[in-house]
């Protein structure tokens, strides 16, 4: 019989699932030392936030299967490390949306009422009803940053408190926006305007400190901000600063850059700040949920079934999986990078299947695509289950072509995307069985396998040229590791693919289109 152990607090109706096919061990509050003291005697793994799933303990767990987190994020999790391990990690995308929306609801009125403060000083034998005069949220403003799942029923439900809506999020259409009842606008727009606002976006390295002293600096001084997403990306100091000397009005915090809170600031702060130990998702409801969207899955792959939210290997039966796997690989990598060339909000996703791939077997090929395409937005919560809806719900049109003539390479693939900011083309084959290569840039033949950090300029091609964005990557400290030219004639437009080893520095795209020659300049992590 299979192991399972379950390392965070879990309902029951989950662990009742689990023991239909697998003896349960239920063990919290484990040392990272004692879990991978143990570990190798399991099937499967499952956490909630509390449990930190390192390299270590996936590579001591020689026998897991499958890792199961009872809700959204994943960060607590070594993705990679488990994919490397052929580890499935699963989790639960939506059972807790609707807790952790009303945990931000109840922060924008318990910081407008000071129902917290207020609450102690009655406990304590007090009835002070000067020093806990609020502020309505009827017409005022509420700036939802992150317009996905939690970020939406916010929105719907501060709508119909009769507030005011400015939402930023660059991956949702306008139409999506207005049927929420919102103005999508920009960052800088929204930290001006509300007089609320709400974060509901992942922790990425473009959002971690999106909340920083210059931020704050920008905001109204009646503003108060709301963090029930992840720690991090609110720069702690910073607010407990703003907040000190009155910059703003308040803040509520669920989430923290380091979890448990240890010592800080924000602790020593009044009425103007609520801190709660990352409740987002603590409800009955949602923890039942979570469960056994969880434990499902865990029973279903231990009985060599598909898991239905994987964030790492797709939910495909197995036949199919293997014949198209290294393609699956090429479509995903094809889409982070076109997602990322064409920036901003993407409308429109042409999908070219040519060669061999252009069959109606290969239509998995269009799910990986936009899986990669939606990386950027949503990171581990895309998968290959729901990758198409979450498109449809961000207004991506998705055009899906064949082509069988194609003949270059066995089986290749084109993809073209279309967004605010642009249209943006690549294509890319398989080497031997499985080795990736990038062939076409916008329209440029190149012949690249694709690293985890790049930079693509379009320059023209003129001597001196390469020369000079050298030296300037140099003067960055930046080491290239390969770099190649595509053109399709000679001193006319060119597309520049280089790999480089580490993550290119801030700013440096700036200085990169200021080198005569150079058009435009885009990095990109695959
Ligand atoms: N406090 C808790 O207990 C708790 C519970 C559940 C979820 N969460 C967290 O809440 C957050 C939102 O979860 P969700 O289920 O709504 O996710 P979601 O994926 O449905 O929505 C996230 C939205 O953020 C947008 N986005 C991504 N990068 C952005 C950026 N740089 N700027 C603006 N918008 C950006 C995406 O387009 C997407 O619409 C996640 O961080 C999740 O981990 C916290
Ligand atoms: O497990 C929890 O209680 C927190 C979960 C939440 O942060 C999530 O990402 O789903």
């Amino acid at each position: 019989m299979s192991k399972v152990i379950v390392c965070d607090p879990i309902d029951q109706a989950g662990i009742d699932i689990l023991t239909q096919v697998a003896s349960v061990d239920v063990k919290t509050g484990l040392q990272p030392g004692e879990l991978i003291e143990i570990i190798g005697e399991y099937d499967a793994l499952m956490i909630r936030s509390g449990t930190r799933v390192t390299q270590e303990i996936i590579e001591a767990g020689t026998q897991l299967k499958i890792i199961g987190r009872a809700g959204v994020g994943v960060d607590n999790v070594d993705v990679p490390a488990a994919t490397r391990r052929g580890i499935v990690v699963v989790n639960s995308p939506e059972g807790n949306t609707i807790a952790a929306a009303e945990h931000a609801l109840a922060m924008i009125l318990s910081l407008s009422r000071h129902i917290p403060d207020a609450n102690a000083s009655v406990k304590r034998g007090e009835w002070d009803r000067k020093t806990f005069v609020g502020a309505e949220v009827y017409k005022k403003t509420l700036g939802v940053v992150g317009l996905g799942k939690i970020g939406s029923h916010v929105a719907t439900v501060a709508k119909a408190m009769g507030m005011k809506l400015l939402a930023y999020d660059p991956f949702i259409s306008t139409e999506r926006a207005e049927q929420l009842g919102c103005q999508l606008v920009d960052m800088d727009l929204l930290i001006q305007q509300a007089d609320y606002i709400t974060l509901h976006i992942p922790k990425t390295p473009e959002t971690t400190h999106l909340i920083n002293a210059t931020t704050l600096a920008k905001m109204k001084p009646t503003a108060r901000i709301i963090n029930c997403a992840r720690g991090g990306i609110i720069d702690e100091s910073a607010l407990a600063a703003a907040i000190k000397e009155g910059r703003i009005k308040g803040a509520a915090l669920d989430v923290f850059e380091s979890e448990p809170l240890g010592e800080s600031e924000l602790r020593s702060l009044g009425k103007e700040i609520i801190l709660t130990p990352h409740l987002g998702a603590s409800t009955t409801e949602a923890q039942v949920n979570v469960a056994i969207d969880v434990a499902e899955q865990i029973r279903d792959v231990l009985l060599g079934l598909p898991a239905r939210s994987a964030v790492n290997i797709p939910g495909l039966g197995p036949d199919v999986l293997e014949e198209l796997k290294p393609y699956m690989q090429l479509a995903e990598t094809l889409g982070k990078l076109v997602g990322q060339l064409a920036g901003g909000r993407v409308e429109s996703l042409n999908v070219r299947l040519q060669g061999e791939l252009a069959t109606n077997k290969s239509q998995p090929l269009v799910v990986a695509s936009l899986k990669g395409l939606l990386y950027q937005a949503l990171r581990e919560r895309v998968n290959y289950v729901n990758a198409s809806i979450e498109a449809k719900e961000r207004g991506i049109r998705v055009i899906e072509t064949r082509d069988a003539s194609a003949r270059d390479y066995a089986g290749s693939l084109r993809l073209e995307a279309t967004g605010t900011l642009g249209t943006h083309s690549v294509t890319g084959a398989l080497l031997g069985e499985k080795e990736i290569h990038l062939t076409d840039v916008d329209g440029f033949p190149i012949n690249v396998p694709p690293s985890k950090y790049m930079l693509f300029t379009l320059h023209r091609d003129m001597p001196g040229i390469i020369g000079k964005l050298g030296s300037l990557l140099g003067s960055f400290n930046v080491n290239i590791a390969s770099m190649q030219v595509g053109r399709k004639i000679v001193r006319g437009d060119a597309v520049m693919a280089l790999s480089i080893d580490d993550p290119l520095p801030e700013g440096i795209v700036t200085e990169i289109i200021k080198v005569p020659g150079i058009r435009d300049a885009y990095t990109v992590t695959l």
